[in-house]
């Protein structure tokens, strides 16, 4: 399976911010997508869940040879600030999420399945929403996706918010989750970046391209990223980056 992205443009008023950005997303990775502040991340992230109206192009699934365009349930989103029913306990919403999802869910699955997956304890299942910290909180949007399994997953920021043990269960999971999913998540930590991502992926002055595989891990990898993401024009030193 891939997501073929193709011209995609967004402009907000005279604010040109993707820019016939094209790219193509294999099943089986784990992509990182990097770019300056406002480069644009969140705005190709909301573009392709159907939060916002695209400008111009055209995004496809294409799965054994057949192209079709992008819907919003082929997309799990796991915004960096969760929105979810805080006047629920963890465990009620998940269930009333499985009933309006009763379709898509292996008839052996229960809920408790997924808490153990996501390490989440008996007693925090049943603690009000409200009193989740965020990390919890994108523990259960993640958890959400275990249960649909939308083909590409979208984590915008999303480790950042755990702490070092969480972080550590959550690569753990991305890496089992990646076999049947297109992983794409944003994050500003090149670190993390290097250390879970099978490609990584800049978008810089409205265009996704990605960086050499052989720079992920190689002791040049900071420098040749920074180089990749500043302003100036292409110059000597700086990696070459091939556009997809
Ligand atoms: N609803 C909006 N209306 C007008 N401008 C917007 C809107 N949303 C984003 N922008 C602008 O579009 C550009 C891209 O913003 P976006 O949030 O997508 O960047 P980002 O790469 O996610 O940034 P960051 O790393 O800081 O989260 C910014 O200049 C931002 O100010």
């Amino acid at each position: 399976m891939e997501l073929i992205l193709e011209n995609i443009v967004k402009n907000y008023g005279d604010k040109k911010v993707l820019q016939n950005a094209g790219f193509t997303f294999e099943k089986g990775k784990i992509y990182g997508l990097l770019g300056r502040n406002g480069a644009g991340k969140t705005t190709l992230f909301n573009s392709l869940s159907g939060e916002t109206k695209l400008d111009g192009g055209k995004a496809y699934i294409k799965e054994h040879d057949t192209l079709r365009e992008l819907q919003e349930d082929d997309i799990g989103y796991v915004y960096s600030l969760p929105i979810l029913p805080e006047f629920l306990t963890g465990y009620e919403f998940v269930k009333f999420f499985m009933d309006i999802n009763r379709s898509k869910i292996q008839p052996d699955q229960q809920i408790d399945d997924y808490f153990e997956i996501m390490k989440i304890t008996t007693e925090d299942r049943h603690r009000l929403i409200k009193n989740y910290s965020h990390g919890m909180k994108n523990k259960i949007q993640m958890l959400l996706f275990l249960i649909t399994k939308p083909p590409v997953i979208l984590l915008d920021e999303p480790l950042t918010s755990f702490d070092v043990i969480v972080a550590l269960e959550m690569k753990i999971l991305l890496r089992t989750m990646k076999k049947d999913h297109i992983l794409i998540f944003s994050t500003h930590i090149l670190q993390l970046a290097s250390d879970l991502c099978d490609e990584l992926v800049i978008l810089n002055k409205g265009q996704l391209s990605s960086v050499p595989r052989e720079l992920l891990g190689s002791p040049e990898f900071e420098q040749s990223v920074i180089d990749l993401l500043k302003d100036e024009p292409e110059g000597e030193g700086r990696a070459d980056a091939s556009n997809a």
